[in-house]
């Protein structure tokens, strides 16, 4: 640890859908290359749905039972190479149904936190395939306590809000969101950094499926809301550094969570 920054890499990767096999051999591939940059990350970042894809006609089949698949390669990624990673989302059968969930692993290989998507998302019919988790996501990312959303979850400015005031330093975003709505991407992202001065980690995945294009754009945003990083639209692993300090001084420069006036609204 440099300090108490923490360097991290989001994975901006295609995803086939209905293709586990095939996306287990990509996502095992780009964390090597995550980890192998010339400077080594401290947390590595997956996109949404990363195992399945948005195959949901067909997700009470191919999901991951337990997610023991998916924690199978994280954990013992995690523990070879002494990296923490947020794995992203997986589709997740339990006995109950289907979730959207997010595994995050020490660098020793533990599982120490996970979040299920609590906003389903109405416009692919989610909510007629997969369950709602049901409490907010939280993690310590190392030194920097932080919180997580998936994709959709972005549009809810409320569970942010209840995550910075809970503690957290960033918030990580996870995501599968396709064009034509980039401009929403990029403005709702920088929006939650800035508001609550916070820095906001994204991770989109990228490529086609059918009609449906993803345009990637992964982003590090700082709590000023300057861009730290952001990837183009092809595969790619997207490297920048978290830096608590800074959140501290943006929150003592302009001090919204002492100016909050909660009674009024
Ligand atoms: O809110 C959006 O525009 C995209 C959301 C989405 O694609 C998802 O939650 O999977």
């Amino acid at each position: 640890m440099n300090g108490t920054k923490l360097k991290v890499a989001l994975v901006q990767m295609h995803v086939d859908a209905g293709e586990p096999d095939a996306n287990f051999e990509r996502a095992a591939r780009k964390l090597e290359e995550a980890v192998g940059g010339e400077t080594k990350p401290e947390l590595i970042v997956l996109p949404e749905m990363w195992n399945t894809g948005y195959a949901l006609e067909r997700i009470e089949d191919i999901a991951d039972q337990g997610g023991e698949r998916a924690k199978g390669l994280l954990s013992a990624f995690a523990k070879t190479n002494r990296v923490r990673i947020l794995g992203g989302s997986i589709a997740e059968k339990r006995a109950d149904g289907v979730y959207n969930t997010t595994y995050v692993f020490d660098e020793g290989g533990e599982l120490t936190d996970t979040y299920s998507k609590i906003h389903l998302f109405r416009l692919m019919d989610e909510e007629k395939y997969l369950q709602a988790g049901d409490r907010p996501g939280t993690l310590n990312a190392g030194a920097v306590q932080a919180g997580m959303m998936i994709c959709y979850d972005l549009r809810f400015p409320e569970l942010a809000r209840k995550l910075a005031l809970g503690g957290a330093k960033a918030l990580f975003v996870p995501a599968q969101w396709p064009n034509p709505r980039l401009r929403h991407w990029r403005t709702l992202l920088t929006a939650r950094a800035i508001e609550n001065q916070m820095y906001v980690v994204a991770c989109n995945r990228c490529g086609a499926s059918g009609d449906t294009t993803f345009f990637g754009h992964s982003m590090i945003i700082d709590p000023w809301g300057e861009i730290v990083a952001e990837a183009g639209e092809a595969e790619t692993i997207l490297r920048g550094e978290i830096d608590p300090a800074l959140v501290e001084a943006v929150r003592a420069k302009i001090p919204v969570f002492e100016d909050r006036r909660p009674s009024l609204y």
